[in-house]
């Protein structure tokens, strides 16, 4: 059983088309400089989709699981089942989450992707383990993105004592990312700030010292 509120500080989220090099090496170098999660998001330019996309999360999914690292599939819960995946990511645009719930069973993690208090109560009873509230800064990753609320959501689900773990995403940096988790999220979920860094190793390391002790709501109440 993995502690989900540590095993989210730093949420590394990775496709074919965030990389300007192979995908296995970058997730090699990101994984030596300390990330604590992925998340494996093939969408977008030329996507990979069929036998090379189970192909390519096969060998990601080896590379996470000798060293421990949770790995999680966006969106596709066909793959993710096919793959026995530790759990999936899914947004308000994509299955209903209680519907995923029923797909995955109990025992794999539910990600839920939410931007008001309202999504929110419906995806705690809908039974999600963690949210994915962003984009707290400004992205040029995902073009259908909502514009960038800052961490005012992460601050009010709080205050109203929601507990679940949280992680925040959106144009996160080692340079922004303590303020996000000062502002009650477990960790920090990022893309190109590990994918496109000239070194994935070095960049990881940054964004795990920066989010430190920090990224835990429960030391921090
Ligand atoms: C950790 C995390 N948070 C949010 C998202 C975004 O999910 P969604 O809104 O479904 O958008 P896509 O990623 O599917 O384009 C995420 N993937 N991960
Ligand atoms: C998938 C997603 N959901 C909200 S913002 C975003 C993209 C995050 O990418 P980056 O870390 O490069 O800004
Ligand atoms: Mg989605």
């Amino acid at each position: 059983m993995i502690n989900l509120r540590e095993a989210l500080k730093v949420y590394f989220i990775m496709g074919t088309a965030n990389c300007m090099k192979d995908p296995i090496e970058v997730l090699k170098e990101a994984i030596a400089g300390g990330i604590t999660f992925f998340q494996f998001r093939e969408k977008g330019k030329e996507a990979l989709i069929g036998e090379e996309k189970y192909a390519l999360a096969k060998k990601l999914q080896s590379q996470c699981k000798e060293h421990r690292i949770p790995f999680i599939v966006n969106d596709d819960i066909e793959l993710a089942i096919r793959l026995n995946a530790d759990g999936v990511h899914i947004g308000q645009e994509d299955e209903p989450a209680e519907t995923v719930r029923r797909q995955i069973g109990d025992s794999k993690i539910l990600g839920v992707s939410v931007h008001t208090p309202e999504e929110a109560e419906g995806a705690l009873s809908a039974g999600a383990d963690y949210f994915g509230i962003g984009p707290v800064f400004p992205t040029k990753t995902k073009a259908d993105a909502k514009p960038s609320r800052g961490t005012a959501l992460i601050e009010e689900l709080r205050s109203q004592g929601i507990a679940v773990p949280i992680v925040g995403i959106g144009g996160i940096t080692s340079e922004n990312a303590a303020t996000v988790v000062e502002a009650g999220a477990d960790g920090v979920s990022v893309i190109t700030a590990i994918s496109l860094a000239d070194s994935p190793l070095l960049a990881a390391k940054a964004l795990r010292k920066s989010v430190g002790e920090r990224g835990n709501h429960e030391k921090n109440v």
